[in-house]
């Protein structure tokens, strides 16, 4: 070593800087980070660790390790020299310290041991073996502290900031944090590292007037936690069964957000979720709904509309407040002839309004088989709880019996080989868009009805992925679930569905008391806070 050309070089300073810390805290991957740059994925990061130091020879090995040796600090030159060490704690580092200029000890923020090993072992060798070598604190795997690693957390919990902090203080040292995956505050480290080094050797060689603008170990600038990523939203890709269920929810319609009126006297509840996911038509034209009644309207605005209409705020039904005054209406809306009538007791007697109806939207002209369709308050059939529902009234020729298979189907995709009235399906099929219902009964006149799993299969699919797209944006979401960290927009008729404590909860089985202080599911569900508003 002796032989390096740095040591022929004038004012250039070589800085022999001795990496100390237990076993595993990181010391190799650092000084690798610095000396090489190598950089890792966290996956190789967390492989098996393997007890090594990095061989010192690789300074007159290699001319990168060389070369990156070099560094300007302070407007000084110098040439670190890096000195790993073993850390099991018996071993004899004499020979590392020897004539060391700095010692950057090392712990890891994932294991408290190692911290607490610093101040009962480490310091102590270091003052035992050289008194006068400045040190420097640092808490290696920063990005342990902010990892989901259920396993780490748990078994040990990573250090937070203070502690180390506190330690460091005590001792007179400087502090720093680093993170190779992230590759955060190895500058820092190193910098500082010689920094102190240099200001030591200062005060011992004062004729050396290129290190008079050394400056004092700096503080390090905090670390910005990644943000976490947003909760995944698991949605079965093929939802094999749940068929049942939804069926039930059909002739049971807890948590109806939309009523048919058909033959100005039939009334089926249904579910804007089941039927928007299952067919563009109803997509569509619940989603006009939106765009046309923004006071009501959910998609896009969704997270925004539920903290303002489902909070138990009264909800205004005044059509003039729901479109700023001077805005223009959306194209697609102008399509449709709006008057503010209240239909629902004069049009369709029998109805248990409520309330009175808002702006009413004539469909005929937008599509065979529907006529108009209106907000208005609603008494649930099932809870008897009043909400807020759309209410679609379906054109004359739309028979009850046939509508009510076409909702199964859009609600199960199945359609039950023995339907009675295969005509007047096929037709209300065609008029409302739905080729592959339309399909489904050819089948079956055609005496193929085993084409229709298939169909079935393309069909659960296919609403699966729509389901995934609605959560994500929160569109004809109905609840909001509140987290610690943010919200998450949901379906209660989904809900219902597939979780049995949902539908005792809408039936009014809890009351919300309870509610606010129940874990979501059983089964191991992260959520611990949750609010059910509109309740
Ligand atoms: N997540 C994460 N893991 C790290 C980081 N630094 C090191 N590790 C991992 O921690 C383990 C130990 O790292 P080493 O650098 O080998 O530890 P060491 O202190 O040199 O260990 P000894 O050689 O036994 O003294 C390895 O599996 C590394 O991949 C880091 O910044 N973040």
């Amino acid at each position: 070593m002796d032989t390096d050309m740095d040591y022929e070089r004038p004012n250039v300073e070589t800085i022999k800087c001795v990496v100390v810390g237990d076993n595993a805290v990181g010391k190799t991957r650092l000084i690798c980070a610095r000396a090489c740059n190598t950089t890792l994925t966290q996956y190789q990061l967390l492989a098996t660790h393997v007890p090594t130091v990095w061989a010192i020879d690789q300074y007159r090995v290699c001319q990168e390790v060389l070369e990156r040796s070099r560094d300007v600090v302070d407007e000084v030159s110098v040439s670190l020299r890096l000195w790993d060490t073993f850390g099991d704690h018996h071993k004899d580092r004499r020979f590392a310290y020897g004539r060391s200029d700095v010692v950057v000890l090392c712990f890891s923020i994932a294991n408290p041991n190692s911290l607490h090993h610093v101040k009962t072992m480490w310091h102590q060798e270091i003052k035992h073996f050289c008194p006068r070598t400045p040190v420097v604190l640092v808490g290696c795997q920063l990005d342990l502290r902010y990892a989901d690693l259920e396993a780490v957390n748990r078994a040990r919990r990573p250090l937070a900031r203070k502690r180390p902090e506190r330690f460091a203080k005590e001792l007179g040292i400087p502090y720093y944090e680093t993170s190779v995956f992230d590759q955060f505050g190895i500058k820092d480290v190193f910098d500082n590292a010689i920094r102190a080094a240099l200001i030591s050797r200062r005060h011992l060689q004062f004729w050396k007037s290129h290190l008079k603008k050394v400056q004092k170990p700096l503080l390090q600038a905090p670390f910005l936690p990644p943000k976490a990523p947003p909760p995944v939203i698991k949605v079965p890709e093929c939802p094999s069964t749940g068929t049942n269920e939804a069926a039930c929810l059909l002739d049971n319609p807890l948590c109806a957000d939309v009523l048919f009126i058909l033959q100005d006297q039939e009334r089926i509840f249904a579910h804007r979720i089941y039927l928007a996911t299952s067919s563009s038509k109803f997509y569509d034209l619940f989603l006009m709904e939106c765009e046309e009644t923004p006071h009501w309207s959910e998609g896009a605005c969704e997270q925004e509309k539920q903290s303002r209409d489902f909070q138990g705020r009264p909800l205004s039904l005044d059509p003039d407040e729901e479109r700023e005054e001077g805005t223009p209406r959306t194209p697609q809306a102008d399509q449709w002839t709006s008057s503010s009538q209240n239909l629902s007791q004069q049009e369709t007697p029998g109805l248990e309004a409520e309330g009175s109806a808002a702006e009413t939207q004539t469909l005929s002209g937008w599509s065979k088989g529907f006529v108009a369709m209106h907000k208005e308050m609603q008494v649930n059939p099932i809870s008897k709880r009043v909400g807020p529902m759309t209410v679609v009234r379906m054109d004359p020729s739309v028979q009850p019996g046939p509508f009510r298979t076409l909702l199964q189907f859009l609600y199960t995709g199945q359609l039950d080989e023995k339907e009675r009235d295969l005509v007047g399906l096929a037709q209300i099929a065609e008029v409302l868009e739905m080729f592959d219902l339309r399909m489904m009964v050819e089948n079956i006149m055609n005496k193929e009805a085993f084409m229709n799993q298939e169909i079935t299969k393309a069909f659960t699919y296919r609403k699966a992925n729509r389901i995934k797209e609605c959560l994500s944006k929160g569109t004809f979401s109905d609840v909001t679930f509140k987290l610690d960290d943010g919200a998450i927009s949901a379906h209660k008729p989904l809900l219902i569905c597939s979780c049995k404590w949902m539908a005792a909860i809408e039936v009014g089985a809890f009351r919300k008391a309870q509610v606010d202080s129940q874990p979501l599911c059983h089964q191991g569900s992260p959520f611990t806070v949750f609010l059910i508003l509109q309740l």
